[in-house]
């Protein structure tokens, strides 16, 4: 029995409420996972993450393997030890970062080859060592290695694609060291069309995993296409494993697609825009840099428990930006974070009480309402 599992406790619609039990601690979910790429979630320290309720948080293949090398994070002790966070770490497969970010990279059936984007050494991620690679970082949650196409593309590139990827996930569950408490997600592919979906979601489950992302999305495609590909392929999904949304989002994404089935998110969005002075409030965003800012003595966001709303006002979080003190992204990414896990705890509870639909028009209100 693989001590890994998802706990149900509630249901409201389509969406979940549930605890994830693991080898590194238990989650409450909805949950979303702060990005922590290169071992670190930026400007912040661990305890700091921890204040803002996150339980989980992201690591990365791509970035840890280039620098400071697997084998030198699996010598120190493992991710956990080295960046000091004891609860679960996710970690991506790295195959998302070699297309977005590798400078060069060649892509054939068994693999791709690339270039290091820090300083041009060449590297190869196959299933097998992307799978390696995440098992030396002693990830809690390993991701398969996938190739995530770029849309928008023809129907055959996104079919050929998909079947590359699921016959990738099959050689990266070969890989995968099974431990009681760890856990290997597939990746859903298939782009936006419904039957390459479903063939995906099929691939998937007569492999096996102890849970399911949907990859292949958040890739420009909008947020009506992308809750329209998740309305035909989340309920194609196991309903007793967690449901993993790769890269999504915006509050408002999270709240539909929370809506929709999904029990897991991880996101740049909080931290990046927490390092360019953009706030996310329950009444939108806010951009510090603006000069109506420089007088305020108000908190950012009324009933924040974040040091940024409670100790300092819009004026000095203007001040820290305008100046560039390296304060600023600190207490504003700290507040990003702080905002979304409590986004994430208010849908939580009102899933508990059934009344999310109630909760979502409240959410959506004060996201249009602007700054009070
Ligand atoms: C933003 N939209 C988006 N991100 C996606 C990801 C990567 C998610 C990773 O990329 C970073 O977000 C940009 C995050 O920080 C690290 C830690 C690097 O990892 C996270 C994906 N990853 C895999 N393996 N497969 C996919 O189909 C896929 C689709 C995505 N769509």
């Amino acid at each position: 029995m693989n001590g890994f599992r998802w706990q149900p406790e509630a249901t409201d619609g389509a969406a979940r409420a549930g605890h994830l039990h693991t080898a590194h601690g238990v989650v409450a979910t909805p949950t979303f996972m702060p990005v922590g790429t290169a071992g670190t979630v930026k400007a912040m320290t661990m305890d700091s993450v921890r204040s803002t309720g996150a339980g989980i948080v992201l690591g990365n293949t791509y970035h840890l393997m280039l620098r400071p090398g697997a084998e030198r994070v699996q010598a120190l002790g493992g991710l956990h030890r080295f960046m000091d966070w004891p609860g679960p770490i996710l970690t991506d497969s790295g195959g998302f970062q070699v297309m977005s970010l590798g400078a060069l990279r060649k892509l054939d059936s068994d693999g791709v080859t690339f270039q290091s984007h820090i300083d041009g050494s060449r590297h190869r991620l196959t299933p097998e060592r992307s799978t390696e690679i995440q098992h030396m970082l002693d990830a809690t949650i390993t991701m398969c290695f996938d190739e995530c196409p770029a849309l928008p593309a023809e129907t055959d590139a996104i079919a050929a694609s998909m079947r590359l990827s699921m016959r990738w996930a099959a050689r990266s569950r070969e890989a995968f060291v099974a431990r009681d408490g760890y856990a290997q997600y597939g990746i859903v592919q298939g782009g936006t069309e419904p039957q390459l979906r479903a063939e995906s979601v099929r691939a998937l489950t007569d492999i096996g995993f102890e849970g399911y992302a949907i990859g292949g999305l958040a890739v420009g495609e909008g947020q009506a296409l992308m809750f329209q590909t998740l309305d035909g392929t989340v309920p194609l999904m196991p309903a007793d494993k967690p449901r993993y949304l790769m890269g999504v989002g915006t509050p408002d994404d999270l709240l539909g697609s929370v809506m929709r089935g999904i029990d897991m998110f991880d996101c740049v969005m909080p931290t990046r825009s927490g390092r360019t002075a953009r706030a996310y409030t329950g009444f939108g965003t806010l951009n510090l840099r603006n000069a109506r800012h420089a007088l305020d003595p108000r908190p950012l966001e009324a009933g924040c428990p974040c040091p940024a709303c409670t100790r300092h006002s819009r004026a000095y979080l203007h001040h820290l930006f305008r100046a560039d003190e390296i304060l600023g992204p600190m207490l504003l990414t700290w507040h990003n974070l702080t905002y979304y896990q409590r986004v994430m705890q208010g849908i939580r509870t009102a899933i508990l009480e059934t009344r999310l639909g109630a909760h979502a028009i409240e959410l959506r209100a004060g996201w249009a309402a602007g700054d009070p």
